[in-house]
């Protein structure tokens, strides 16, 4: 455990101990890597030992899992107890979730249990329900939605922005359909993430209406904040904004009428880069224009303890005749000196990429093994280049890669159908829509979203018949029944469906369709009856056999064959040589498989504290999505910079050139001035200010030969050998002693520069035996869990 002020400096102290008393608010405005999240943590622990909070006087918001998790894990290390747990630290968007589950039902009836669509669910939806062939009780679609746009149709009916019919005049498509396609979202419970901040608000508002006519008493929790805290303010957006106003503005016991709660902000403005979300660095004016009558205090963090001061002068060396939007601070670095940055140019995205994969391999071998794989981190902006970055050097330079997206890399791959899968096993709220998109991946036969259609609607019109609650999960009722008409009487008007059903599939080659429906759902509901029957069965292990074992005898492995990398023809890639499938498909499940294990142990823990929900397949559909990526030492981070934020590596390349793009480089307007946008400066301020000891910066050879920023605060290269670390001791000294690791001996620094030395121009692959190990792993893999398959088959 280690006291507060254990070193901290003056700057951060006053942040800490300064007062959160109603009406206030306090701005700190931080410079990259000054320790504000670290201050905040210490702030909080502060308010509680020395002012007398109580833990639940405190709110903390941020907008990320990760910045959770640091702040919590940074908590437990200066509390060495529970304070992490007792004060409520959440991400906006779970903390809407949980008022509404936890109080919603009190007010009113809208706020019942919902389902949240992640992104690939609500991509699967859009395709589903935007396709010409789709009728919603007999309205058809007439014009064209994206995901995107079904998305932000829906919210502009939802926030009162447009009517019905005028969102079908912008968005081009027919009335009827829209109110429809609104009415099946309600019945079936299935939200997005937005919506979440949607009711949150709805919800403050009817308890404060509800508590005035005497009816209800207010949200207690709320009443009881009286200090809410918001790490990385400049990632706010408007929504986001209004749930900020709406807290403080709620009554606060021991408030009057007019007062709000302490609010005490943290951001960096320079590193607001969620444009497309409406993020504004002037989001801090805004709080002034909506709480004009709070007390303000601005207090920076204006040190860095990342950064290396050559890193900081080539940061603010480029943002200094930046456009307005870009606030030129004044960080000083508090780390010893470091060799200036390195900028160069290559000819192709390929050739860059390759020169990153040997200068990575250079650096680990001239450390002599200090610098390890985890240790880097290339950034690049768009999610094409990082699948184009670890497509090419896995290929070609046996490099393994770990991507740190904002979603864990597994949920956005086909793998997602795990997802749906255990939905329809839970069989709770999403699940007819999970089955739905279960069926697509089973009928692939020309003409499959005729058929589909005509499913759905027939299961809607079963649905209407047969259950009276209108919520309920029909579609595998309706194919159970299907099923049993061919070995067992059943009633009359069940038979009229089963009859229909058998008619969307009557040619011959369909009729084979329809007998892997069949054959699904009902290895589906055997499954399900192993696992649900007793909560000791709900095991990750049991839940990864079952699922495979679906897969394996329902024809849906076929699915999981196919990449998701689509060729710039935009095909998708099957079985090409340009992907490693196996190991792709490898890395995925073990990743899924890694996200049921960590769920289920917050699962066992949250359990202890009276967790409301009992079953753990439930626990894990709402929670999957709050696990954090992890590393992984034998691994190179890459990240888009919008997924890297908050983060810090020892070594950081900043990725020029795109396959796109080429020859000119992302970082051409902001180097040569020309057209540059205050995000792109923005953009390369978050990127580079990652790096604690060495950055990389690419650039096109004309920006590199042109550019007047890059002066001397970057060494530039050709991608010539030179030593780096093995000429420079100091550095790797300060290395050793920040990242607690033993300063190599003078023979492993040698014989890894000899190494180096002899590789230095070779291109292709090192390690042909590792290779041959990776390729076959899958298959390794899927014997073992083949083999756990068996053993559980065995005990059924
Ligand atoms: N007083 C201190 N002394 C030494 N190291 C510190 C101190 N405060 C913070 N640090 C270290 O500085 C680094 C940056 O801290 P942190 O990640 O909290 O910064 P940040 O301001 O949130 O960064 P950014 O906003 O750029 O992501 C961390 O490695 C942290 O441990």
């Amino acid at each position: 455990m280690s006291g507060i002020f254990d070193n901290t400096t003056e700057h951060q102290r006053r942040i800490i101990q300064h007062p959160a008393d109603l009406n206030s608010i306090l701005e700190v405005r931080a410079g990259p890597g000054s320790g504000k999240t670290s201050t905040l943590a210490k702030r909080i622990a502060y308010l509680v030992e020395h002012l007398g909070y109580k833990p639940d006087e405190i709110l903390v918001l941020s907008m990320s899992n990760r910045a959770v998790k640091t702040l919590r894990e940074r908590l437990r290390i200066l509390q060495d107890g529970d304070l992490g747990e007792k004060i409520s630290i959440s991400t906006f968007h779970s903390f809407c979730g949980s008022l509404i589950d936890q109080y919603g039902l009190k007010y009113s009836s809208v706020y019942k249990r919902q389902m949240l669509m992640d992104d690939l669910s609500w991509r699967s939806f859009s395709k589903i329900f935007s396709g010409k062939t789709m009728s919603l009780n007999g309205k058809k679609i007439k014009g064209m939605l994206t995901a995107h746009s079904l998305e932000s149709l829906l919210s502009d009916i939802r926030s009162g922005k447009l009517t019905v019919e005028q969102a079908a005049k912008v968005y081009k498509v027919n009335k009827e359909y829209i109110e429809e396609l609104t009415e099946y979202l309600i019945q079936n419970g299935m939200i997005r993430y937005d919506d979440l901040l949607y009711y949150a608000l709805n919800l403050m508002q009817d308890s404060q209406s509800s508590a005035s006519n005497g009816k209800n008493p207010l949200i207690s929790q709320l009443h009881n904040y009286k200090v809410i805290i918001v790490d990385e303010f400049q990632d706010i957006y408007p929504k986001l904004f209004d749930i900020i106003t709406s807290i403080a503005n709620y009554p606060t016991v021991d408030g009057n009428d007019t007062s709000i709660k302490h609010i005490s902000v943290a951001g960096d403005p320079n590193q607001s880069i969620y444009d497309f979300l409406g993020t504004n660095p002037k989001i801090w004016d805004n709080l002034r224009s909506t709480f004009p009558n709070a007390t303000f205090n601005v207090l920076k963090l204006d040190e860095s303890f990342r950064n290396t001061p050559e890193i900081l002068n080539s940061v603010y060396s480029i943002i200094d005749q930046s456009p307005s939007g870009v606030i030129k601070t004044d960080v000083k670095s508090l780390k010893q000196n470091g060799p200036l940055p390195t900028v160069y140019s290559c000819a192709s995205a390929h050739k860059e990429y390759s020169f990153i994969a040997q200068e990575i391999s250079r650096l680990i071998l001239e450390s002599g093994g200090v610098l390890k794989y985890s240790d880097f981190s290339v950034l690049m902006r768009t999610n094409k280049e990082i699948e184009s970055f670890s497509n090419h050097v896995s290929k070609f330079h046996d490099l393994k890669v770990n991507k740190l997206s904002v979603a864990l890399p597994w949920v956005t791959s086909r793998i997602h159908l795990m997802l749906d899968l255990l939905a329809v096993i839970n069989g709770g709220l999403g699940s007819d829509f999970g089955l739905l998109c279960i069926l697509s991946h089973v009928d692939t036969k020309a003409g499959n979203s005729v058929r589909l259609s005509k499913l759905f609607n027939l299961n809607q019109e079963y649905r209407d018949c047969r259950f009276s609650d209108k919520s309920s999960n029909s579609l595998e009722s309706l194919i159970s029944i299907g099923s049993l008409s061919r070995s067992q009487k059943i009633s009359p008007e069940d038979s009229v469906f089963a009859s229909k059903l058998e008619s969307i599939y009557k040619s011959a080659k369909n009729h084979e369709t329809l007998f892997s429906i069949y054959k699904v759902v009902s290895i589906i509901r055997k499954q399900r009856s192993v696992l649900l029957s007793e909560p000791s069965q709900e095991h990750p292990k049991n839940i990864l056999c079952s699922l495979l074992y679906i897969m394996e005898n329902s024809g849906l492995l076929e699915y999981l064959n196919y990449t998701d990398f689509t060729h710039n023809s935009g095909k998708l890639a099957r079985n090409s040589s340009d992907v490693d499938m196996s190991s792709f498909l490898y890395d995925n499940i073990k990743s899924f498989y890694t996200s049921l294990c960590y769920s289920y142990e917050c699962f066992q823990e949250n359990k202890q504290e009276a967790n409301k929900e009992d079953h753990f397949l439930e626990y894990f559909l709402r929670n999957y999505n709050d696990e954090v990526p992890l590393f992984e030492f034998d691994k190179v981070n890459i990240a888009t910079i919008h997924a890297a934020k908050g983060m810090e590596f020892p070594v950081v390349f900043i990725v020029g050139l795109s396959e796109m793009m080429q020859p000119k480089s992302s970082w051409d307007p902001i180097l040569l001035q020309d057209n540059a946008r205050s995000n792109d400066f923005r953009l390369f301020y978050v990127a580079a200010t990652r790096a604690k000891y060495l950055l990389y910066l690419g650039t096109s050879p004309y920006a590199m030969e042109h550019s007047k920023k890059l002066g001397n605060s970057f060494s530039r290269r050709k991608l010539a050998f030179s030593s780096l670390l093995s000429n420079n001791s100091i550095l790797l000294e300060n290395m050793c002693r920040d990242l607690k690791r033993p300063f190599p001996s003078n023979q492993a620094i040698a014989s890894g520069s000899d190494v180096s030395r002899r590789l230095k121009f070779r291109n292709t692959s090192l390690l042909s035996q590792e290779r041959y190990l990776h390729q076959n792993t899958p298959y390794r893999f899927y014997n073992l869990v083949r083999k756990c398959i068996s053993k559980r088959l065995v005990s059924i």
